[in-house]
C-alpha cells in the first residue's frame, strides 16, 4: 500500500514536469504538437529526472556498502573519473574529470564506490566548488581516513555556448583534508594525477 502511494506521487511529478516542458516549448515559440516534438516534453522530463537522481542517493551508504578492514597506509588514487553535472545558475551542463585520493586509516572502500560518489553529487544542480567539497566530506565521514584530496577539472557550457563564450577555459577546483594539507603529500598526489599510464 505504502509502495503504491510513492509510485502515485512519482507519477504526479512526472506528469507535472511533462506539462511544464510542453508549456515551455510553446513559450519559446515552438509547436509542441508537431510530429518531432510530440514526445519531447516526456523525454526531457525523463532526462531531467535522470540527471538529478543524485538527490535520492546516499553517498555515505554507498561507500559503507563496500567498506573493508585493511591495513594499508599508502595513498589510494582513483583518477580521471568522468563527470557530467549541471550548473545551478543556468541548468546547463558542465563536464570533466575528477581525481580522488585518500589515505586509509584501517578501512578501504570498493574502487567503484569512489566513482559512484562522484555521480551521486554530480547528478544534481551544482556549482563545481560544492561538488568538490561534498565528495571530500562523504569520503572523510564514511572511511575516517588520514587524508582526502579531490581535484575536479571541468568545462562549463554556460561559459561556452552563451554568456562570455569562452571555448577553451577549464575550471579547476580542489579540496584537501588531513594529510593532504601537508605540502609534501599534496605534491605527491598532484604528481601522480598528472602522470599518464604507460
Ligand atoms: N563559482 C561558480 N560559478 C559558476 C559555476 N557554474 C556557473 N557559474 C557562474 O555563475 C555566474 C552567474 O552569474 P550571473 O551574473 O548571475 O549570471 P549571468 O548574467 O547569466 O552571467 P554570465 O554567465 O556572465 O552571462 C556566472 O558567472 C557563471 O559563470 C560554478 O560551478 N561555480
Ligand atoms: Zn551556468
Amino acid at each position: 500500500m505504502a509502495y503504491k502511494k510513492v509510485e502515485h506521487y512519482e507519477d504526479r511529478i512526472t506528469s507535472g514536469l511533462i506539462e511544464n516542458y510542453r508549456e515551455s516549448l510553446e513559450l519559446l515559440g515552438e509547436n509542441p504538437m508537431r510530429e518531432g516534438l510530440q514526445k519531447t516534453p516526456e523525454r526531457i522530463a525523463k532526462a531531467m529526472q535522470y540527471l538529478t537522481q543524485g538527490y535520492q542517493m546516499d553517498a555515505r551508504a554507498i561507500l559503507n556498502s563496500a567498506k573493508f578492514h585493511e591495513n594499508v597506509s599508502e595513498m589510494i588514487i582513483v583518477k580521471d573519473i568522468e563527470l557530467y553535472s549541471m550548473c545551478e545558475h543556468h541548468m546547463l551542463p558542465f563536464f570533466g574529470k575528477a581525481h580522488i585520493a585518500y589515505i586509509p586509516n584501517g578501512y578501504i572502500t570498493g574502487l567503484s564506490k569512489v566513482a559512484r560518489v562522484v555521480d551521486v553529487y554530480s547528478r544534481r544542480l551544482q556549482v563545481q566548488e560544492r561538488l568538490t567539497t561534498q565528495i571530500l566530506n562523504a569520503i572523510k565521514d564514511s572511511l575516517d581516513p588520514l587524508g582526502v584530496a579531490v581535484v575536479i577539472e571541468a568545462k562549463h557550457l554556460c561559459m561556452m555556448m552563451r554568456g562570455v563564450q569562452k571555448q577553451n577555459s577549464v575550471t579547476t577546483t580542489s579540496a584537501f583534508w588531513g594529510e593532504f594539507e601537508k605540502a609534501e603529500t599534496r605534491s605527491e598526489f598532484t604528481k601522480l594525477i598528472s602522470s599518464k599510464l604507460s
